[in-house]
Order: C-alpha cells, then structure tokens, then sequence
C-alpha cells in the first residue's frame, strides 16, 4: 500500500516573496488527493518541496518517519526512489525512444538484469495502454501518449507516492477522460498515494477523494471531497465550480469590494452536487481506499461544522449506493 506523506507548519519563500505559509495536510495512505489553486499560487513549487528538490523556509514533510526537509543526502535518495513524478511536459528524453524512456531509472538506480528491466517496462507500458509504442520517438507522440509515457516512467520503480503536475494540461477533454480513468485504475491496481496537481474542474470533481486549494499564500482547505465540492468558501466555489465572480481574477486577486459584489449579485445559490467520483473500469480490481477512506471520513465527522457533516454524509451515503447526494435511495 501507499505510504502517509505528512505535511507539518510548512513555509517557502524566494526572497522577499513568500509562496506560502504554514501549510499543513496529510496525503492519506492509498487514497488520491488533488492540489487547486490559480496559476502562480505554488502547487508546483509544493511538489518540489515534497521530494526534497527545494528547502522550506520552516516546516517538515515526514514520509514514514523521516523528514524530507532535513534527513541527510543519503535518506533522502532512499524517500526518494519511493516517490514517482510525472512532470508537466512528461519530460521524456527526445533522442530515446519510449521503452527506452521508460526503462531509464531502472537502468539508472537499480541493477537488474536487462531481462528484468524489459520485463517491468513493458508491464508499465501495457498499464498505461502503450504496448506496442515502444520504438517510437516522444516527438512522433500526441500529448496524450508522451503524459502516459511519463505515468508508466514514473511507476517502474513501484512507487508508494506518485506526484502528477497538470497531468491533464494540453490535452482534449476526450484525452483528459481516458487520463482520469487511467489515475482511477491504477490506484486500483497499485494502491498507491497519488497527488495531482490540476487546474482542471472535471478532474477535480471526479478523480481525488481528497482535495485541497491554494490562494492568496495560504492552503485554504484540504479535506475530502465532499467538503470542497459543497463549500461556501467563496474562492472554493469559485474555483470548483469555474465562475468569474468571486476573490479570483483574471490576473490578479480582485479586491474584497469587487468580489462581494459579484457575489452579491449572483442568482441564489442552487444546492451544490458532489459529481460522482470515477469507479475502477470492468475488470479492475476495487480501490481499496475506497472503504478505508469511508471509515476514515465518518471517524472525523465530529471536526466539521453541522451543515458541513451533512452534506458530507450525504456524498457517502450516495457513494455507497453508487448515485448522487439526494436521490432516493
Ligand atoms: N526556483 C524559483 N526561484 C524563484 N521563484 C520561483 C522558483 N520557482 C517558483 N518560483 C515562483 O513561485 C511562485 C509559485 O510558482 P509555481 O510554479 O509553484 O506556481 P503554480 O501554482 O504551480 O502555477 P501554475 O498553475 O501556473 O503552474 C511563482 O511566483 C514563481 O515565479
């Protein structure tokens, strides 16, 4: 199973500007969260502290009992052959072609035999469905197959934590469906902890069981599903639900009087849906978070305020009967 990534009172600065401060979450074990927040707000930036590539200012980031942020250079190798990163462009090597792309960090960190390296390369390409792509160039790929030729790099050495950045950026939504799907069933597959990062609404309503939102130097919130989707929070309803009115503007934050305007003006709020989160493709196997998660969600019921609890009991009751909060069961 995926390992607990643990996030305590982090800070990060470049210079004068600080990105944000005092974020603390904790990526549950096995289950799939996703970072939002608009451009510029440090999602990219958070990945990289994760896995030890940039310092924090203060705080901790604790990956089965070692810190990230302060663990020596030879711990922090170890936490990181645990972790694979799927960076925004796929960053495949140009010149090599896709088996040999995807072989490269078991050529590169273990030393198994060139009949094991095939082996496992070609079992990660076939689970991202690129059997068959193997000689061909990224140049000769779409966006579609280079993203899922960086998923199946990214797996080869069986990761506990994959980092996905934008895994949907560049792609049609028709691409970006068969992507969500793939996040869904590998986790079924891999039960392992995934972290997207995504601008992308659909994505956010339908893959993660947990989600979380940057704004204005801070992580908003991070909780489940059905907190954000249903939130009043004015910039969470504005990001998860796409609309110009609210704190967020096009280029920069709108100032408070703007955006309570727009809000005011807004017809009366219908009740929120919780989209149906994505369920493993036919012949998959079930996702186990699904039921840790389940019990892991009632179990801190109690910490949320009373409107909170029930929408959120709601979304599980629907889950379980595999419809939509509302609807009879
Ligand atoms: N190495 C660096 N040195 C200095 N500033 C940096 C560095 N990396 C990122 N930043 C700054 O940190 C801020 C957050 O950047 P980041 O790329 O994490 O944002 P983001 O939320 O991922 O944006 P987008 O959604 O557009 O990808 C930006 O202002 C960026 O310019």
């Amino acid at each position: 199973m995926g390992v607990e990534v643990g996030v305590r009172g982090l800070t990060k600065s470049f210079g004068q500007r600080t990105v944000w401060s005092d974020v603390s979450l904790t990526l549950p074990p096995g289950e799939v969260s996703a970072i939002l927040g608009p451009s510029g707000t440090g999602k990219s930036v958070f990945l990289k502290l994760l896995i030890g590539l940039l310092e924090p200012d203060r705080g901790s980031v604790l990956v089965d009992g070692t810190d990230v942020c302060s663990c020596s250079e030879r711990e922090l190798y170890a936490i990181r052959k645990r972790f694979g990163v799927l960076f925004q462009d796929g960053a495949l090597f140009g010149s090599m072609n896709l088996f040999d792309n995807v072989a490269f960090p078991l050529r590169e960190h273990t030393r198994k035999s060139e009949a094991e390296v095939r082996r496992i390369a070609l079992e990660k390409m076939e689970l991202v469905g690129l059997s068959g792509a193997e000689h061909k160039l990224p140049g000769e790929l779409s966006g579609g197959m280079r993203k899922r030729a960086g998923l199946a790099r990214a797996l080869v050495l069986d990761p506990e934590v994959i980092l996905c950045d934008e895994p949907d950026s560049g792609l049609d939504p028709v691409r970006t469906a068969y992507l969500s799907q793939l996040l869904i069933d590998l986790n079924a597959h891999l039960d392992t902890t995934i972290l997207l990062v995504t601008h992308n609404i659909e994505v956010a309503r339908t893959v993660p069981d947990n989600l979380g939102l940057f704004f204005r130097g801070r992580l908003v919130l991070f909780g489940p599903r059905e907190v954000l989707l249903t939130s009043d929070e004015p910039v969470i309803d504005q990001f998860v639900n796409g609309r110009r009115a609210g704190p967020i503007g096009m280029s920069e934050e709108k100032d408070a009087a703007t955006a309570a305007a727009e809000l005011a003006a807004l017809p009366a709020a219908a009740p929120r849906e919780i989209t149906p989160q994505l369920t493993p493709s036919p012949g998959v196997p079930e996702r186990t978070a699904v039921r840790r998660r389940t019990e892991r969600v009632r179990a801190s019921l109690d910490t949320w305020p009373a409107p909170v609890r029930e929408r959120v009991l709601a979304g599980l009751r629907a889950e379980q009967r595999g419809g939509r909060p509302g609807e009879p069961a």
